[in-house]
């Protein structure tokens, strides 16, 4: 598995102004879109393309397009909806699918209550959007279940990971080298309530507001 942290400033502003408990939602929701972005940018620097002919107004030459099948992007529901827009900015020809999964805060379960997406997956490259990587559970679900499909080229885009998540992800799926988490920034550990710290809160909460 690949881990890539982004290191630059307007990834660490952004990010500074998104952990404020005093940012509300609106301004939240922006700072996600546009944090997405940024590191959509790394995410996709090995997404497929191909070669292909094309003539500009002065000669013909050899221009480059992602390759078909298109790659498949997947929010994780409730808080990866929020970066589907950031992502599919740079690749609005990405297909979309859909992954409901809850956390269950006793415990700490991942649960699927939603799934669209299509059963066969093989040789597809895949791109899962989850802010937020605590104790992993979600996330190497989310991997296995794609995987277990016939997914090749996995890539999480992760806003904040907990160490502890990323040796859990490590231990599940350590031996593939077509599985990469990008993230904004690995934080320092999980609270006792396995929140991330010191994290941004609940991502979900802060996107939508509180739901029970
Ligand atoms: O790494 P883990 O310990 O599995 O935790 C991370 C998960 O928790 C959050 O979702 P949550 O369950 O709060 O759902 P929501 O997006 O609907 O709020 C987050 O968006 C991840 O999906
Ligand atoms: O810190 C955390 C951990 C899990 N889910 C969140 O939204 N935040
Ligand atoms: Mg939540």
């Amino acid at each position: 598995m690949r881990l890539h942290v982004a290191d630059h400033p307007l990834v660490a502003h952004k990010l500074s102004v998104l952990r404020d408990e005093r940012t509300a939602s609106p301004t939240f929701r922006l700072l996600v879109d546009e944090l997405v972005t940024l590191l959509a940018y790394e995410a996709t620097r090995e997404v497929r393309t191909i070669e292909v002919p094309i003539t500009t107004p002065v000669a013909p030459t050899t221009g480059t397009k992602i390759a078909d099948p298109q790659p498949i992007v997947i929010p994780i529901l409730r808080a990866g909806l929020g970066m589907l827009d950031g992502m599919t900015r740079l690749l609005p020809t990405a297909e979309v699918g859909f992954l409901g999964m809850q956390r269950d805060e006793t415990t700490l379960e991942a649960i699927t209550y939603a799934n669209r997406l299509p059963d066969d997956l093989t040789g597809r490259q895949v791109f899962l959007l989850d802010p937020m990587l605590a104790t992993g559970a979600t996330l190497v679900a989310a991997i296995n279940y794609v995987l277990e499909r016939g997914a090749r080229d996995v890539t999480a885009v992760c806003l904040l990971a907990a160490p502890e998540g990323i040796e859990v992800l490590k231990e599940a799926v350590g031996g593939r080298a077509d599985v990469s988490v990008v993230v904004a920034a690995v934080d320092s550990h999980l609270t006792d309530k396995a929140y991330i710290y010191p994290g941004l809160g609940d991502a979900g909460d802060r996107l939508y507001g509180i739901v029970d």
